[in-house]
């Protein structure tokens, strides 16, 4: 086996292409992956069943292959409890740039030629859906 933090032939594949600037997508598992996201991007299912596997996981994982110079979330209603943006906090650098968008602009972003890299995670929180900026080495 690979002595790596990821494991997965298509995941690191993919991750490989993801310079500068590219838009990496993790989504959670309300999220619909194909229709709100790049056409030329590639879908990786890591969603095997509600919770296996979260978010948080995936992102600490990819951060051990690539720096991420944003995070973009999805904005929630005033109402909700959004207990991932703190975990997410937590685990990237202090330094990262956040920025929130609506619902409708995340997908527009998203959708964007810039995101080559959608994750389909098994996060059942809702709102968890995150698009990090690939930062440089
Ligand atoms: C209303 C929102 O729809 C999105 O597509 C979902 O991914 C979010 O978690 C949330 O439920």
């Amino acid at each position: 086996m690979l002595k790596s933090e990821i494991l997965h032939p298509q995941l690191l594949g993919s991750l490989a292409q993801c310079g500068h600037k590219t838009l990496i997508l993790i989504a959670d598992s309300n999220y619909s992956v194909v229709t709100n996201s790049s056409p030329g991007a590639t879908i990786v299912y890591l969603n095997f069943a509600p919770d296996m596997i979260g978010s948080p996981v995936i992102l600490e994982k990819l951060l051990t292959y690539i720096n991420v110079e944003k995070a973009t979330l999805m904005a929630s209603p005033d109402d909700f409890e959004n207990t991932i943006e703190k975990e997410y906090q937590r685990l990237l650098p202090f330094e990262t740039e956040y920025c929130w968008l609506q619902r409708d602009d995340f997908y527009r972003q998203a959708k964007s030629s810039d995101t080559l890299l959608v994750i389909a995670s098994g996060e059942t929180r809702r709102f968890a859906n995150i698009l990090l900026t690939v930062g440089v080495v």
